[in-house]
């Protein structure tokens, strides 16, 4: 056979792998967390914005949550304002909310929004105060050790939590056949905006779509367990012994707690890709094997 019969037959086989996987999630909402992490090189950027354009074409409904935790990073830098993580978590405060709001609902939001516009799609995108899409809380996170007497309460100023979704923009926005871009900042009560971690607003936002599956793009294989050895399959009795002995941490910590809760708020699977992968989400909707952590609802 010559090398461009063999190449046609290459493709050809790729697509009839690939075609029971679009019959099964045509019509289906994927919800896709796009990592700051993960957004590095502009080839990756350009693969990952086929990948969804090519999602939306083929009858599915992508849904984009954005992170952007070092692209904040770098202009809290260029402005000499130091910041500091705790539990995976910015201690954010008033200035260091406005830097926030303005590299991911501005700089980045917009950023991807360009990026699948300009492989086709037509993306629109939102912050959580737009149709009054996220509501927020404060997060109140705890600390314990052996030399307190009772959890010490940790105060990270405008840092929130999800406290509910009205996806009715986001509806309106896939009926038109547009592709939803949120931002993960909601509005509290009081008024203020909250810095909420991108991980926890898009497997909100998966359970609230009732979502076939939540796609965590990040910059590692995937769970890394203590050899570092990837973890294909992570079954939920095993989280708690993985976060005991340490070997969750940082920015994997709401990663995972918050693919746990969209599984078991109905979302059929969350996966943990590595972005730094060309088509890491083709790869994994698309094909028998898959890559990445797999986290199965029951
Ligand atoms: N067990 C683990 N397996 C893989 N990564 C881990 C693990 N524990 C901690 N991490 C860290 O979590 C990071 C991913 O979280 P984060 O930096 O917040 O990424 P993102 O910006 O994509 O949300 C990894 O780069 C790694 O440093
Ligand atoms: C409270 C909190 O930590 N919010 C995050 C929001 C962005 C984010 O989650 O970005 P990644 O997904 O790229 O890490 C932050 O300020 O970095």
């Amino acid at each position: 056979m010559s090398i461009a019969a063999d190449s046609a037959q290459n493709i050809a086989h790729v697509l009839t792998e690939a075609l029971p996987y679009i019959r099964r999630f045509s019509g289906k909402t994927v919800v896709i967390k796009y990592g700051g992490n993960a957004m590095v090189e502009q080839a990756l950027k350009d693969s990952f914005a086929r990948d969804i354009v090519l999602m939306k074409l083929v009858g599915l409904n992508p849904v984009v949550v954005h992170g952007g935790g070092p692209q904040i990073g770098d202009l809290l830098k260029r402005l000499g304002k130091v910041t500091e993580f705790v539990q995976g978590m910015r201690v954010t405060d008033s200035e260091t909310m406005d830097v926030v709001e303005m590299v991911l609902g501005g700089l980045v939001n917009k950023e991807i929004v360009n990026l699948l516009n300009r492989h086709g799609g037509a993306a629109v995108g939102l912050t959580g105060k737009d149709g009054d899409l996220i509501h927020a809380r404060k997060l109140v996170l705890h600390r314990d050790a052996p030399e307190l007497e009772a959890p010490e309460i940790l105060d990270l100023g405008h840092v929130g939590e999800v406290e509910s979704i009205d996806p009715s923009v986001v509806d309106l926005l896939v009926q038109g056949d547009f592709i939803p871009v949120v931002a993960p900042i909601g509005v509290g009560k009081d008024g203020f905006s909250y810095n909420i971690n991108a991980d926890l607003v898009a497997g909100k936002m998966a359970e609230v779509l009732h979502a076939e599956k939540l796609v965590l793009l990040t910059n590692t294989a995937g769970l890394l367990d203590e050899q570092g050895t990837l973890i294909r399959q992570l079954e939920i009795a095993r989280v708690n012994q993985l976060i005991a002995e340490g070997v969750i941490q940082g920015g994997m910590l709401p990663k995972i707690r918050c693919a746990l809760e969209a599984v078991q708020g109905g979302v059929r699977a969350a996966h943990i890709l590595d972005g730094r992968v060309e088509h890491a989400v083709l790869l994994d909707l698309f094909t028998d094997e898959g890559v990445g952590t797999l986290i199965r609802g029951r």
